[in-house]
């Protein structure tokens, strides 16, 4: 049996499994798999139950140090890890040769070097749709926390700020007739979109790389150039993935074709973020508020210019934050892990 000393000074035991005839088998056997943190009970439920792999967990909800997640992957057939994990050459190097199923519980892969996991021939597993609600859900949430100014209402409220009903006192912006843009069309676009619909939005515009009709079709979207979206979106939602070609995409070019009257949200990644352009366009008026799910670093520093500005609703990264979605989350990672190692295909396999 593989066991290990774990972050918290625990003993993380994982369980042997029992063969058909109810003896323990040899354990020394089975792939090994290493977890880079403490994920969700259902995934280490099914990891448990499959009797297929010895796993060791860093047992912890801190993320692993990185020469320990370095010393850790030595020798293991697969790797679970979260998007705290930056899977590059050096990890894969310290794995070695065995290293032949990487599976991260996440949608945004932009903390895998995929070009030198195709090298070495190592599959990629990751956890798109299962979050596709929540994220969505959190949109909402936060576009809302932002256009009707909630953080500063309830701080108000609080503080003694409330002194009497006035009529133009924390006054926002509504979705009822408005055009909702969405910059990358994706599921969770479409299910951001469909959320809103029944707060009488006026109009969906998104863009992308290229036009998607069976997505937009089903929410009536039209596609629009990246520009056309800056200038007619009331509301910006910005869904893409992080990549070479949208790092710091929405820069000060985008705020300035923005309405001043316009809310810019993202829930994606930090870095198509220009920060110091959208601190910018907030603090002169540019553009009227931001809700930001993600940022650069994470965590933002407390002293971070963003944090000083009302018109910025800041979250720590909590787009898919619901029980259910984590399990689901960790259940399919698990089960990706699981199935990379049968050599089958993975019900969620990234094709590099
Ligand atoms: O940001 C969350 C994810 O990529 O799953």
């Amino acid at each position: 049996m593989w066991c290990s000393r774990t972050a918290l000074g625990r003993l993380a035991l994982q369980t042997a499994p029992l063969s058909l005839a109810g003896f323990r088998r040899d354990m020394s056997a089975l792939p090994r798999v290493y977890v880079t943190r403490q994920i969700p009970p259902r995934g280490l439920q099914v990891l448990r139950e499959s009797g297929q792999v010895q796993f060791e967990l860093w047992d912890s909800d801190d993320p692993i140090p990185r020469q320990e997640l370095l010393k850790k992957v030595k020798g293991c057939d697969g790797l679970l890890c979260v998007l705290t994990e930056k899977i590059d050459a050096e990890v894969l190097n310290a794995a070695g040769p065995n290293l032949k199923v990487l599976s991260t519980m996440s949608v945004g892969f932009d903390h895998l070097s995929l070009g030198e996991l195709k090298k070495r021939g190592i599959r990629v597993g990751y956890t798109p749709e299962v979050l596709t609600d929540a994220v969505a859900e959190l949109t909402i949430a936060l576009l809302l926390a932002t256009s009707r100014r909630l953080i500063e209402a309830t701080h108000e409220a609080k503080t003694g700020g409330w002194g009497t009903w006035r009529t133009l006192w924390l006054c926002g912006y509504e979705l009822a007739d408005s055009t909702v843009g969405i910059f990358g069309l994706g599921r969770i676009g479409v299910a951001i979109a469909e959320r809103l619909k029944p707060f009488k939005v006026k109009k969906f515009i998104y863009t992308d790389v290229a036009p998607r009709p069976e997505l937009a079709a089903a929410i009536q979207a039209e596609y629009v150039s990246m520009d056309e979206l800056a200038r007619q979106s009331d509301f910006l939602a910005v869904c893409c993935a992080l990549t070479p070609e949208t790092q710091g995409i929405c820069n000060k070019n985008l705020f300035s074709k923005m309405k001043n009257t316009s809310i810019f949200i993202n829930t994606s990644r930090g870095g198509v973020v220009n920060q110091e352009d959208l601190y910018e366009a907030l603090s002169t008026g540019q553009i009227a508020g931001a809700g930001l799910d993600v940022t650069v670093p994470e965590p933002l520093p407390t002293n971070h210019p963003l944090f000083t500005l009302k018109n910025c609703v800041i979250l720590p990264h909590i787009a898919s934050a619901s029980y259910t979605t984590r399990n689901a989350m960790s259940a399919l990672a698990a089960n990706n892990l699981l199935a990379g190692l049968r050599g089958e295909p993975m019900p969620k396999e990234l094709q590099l």
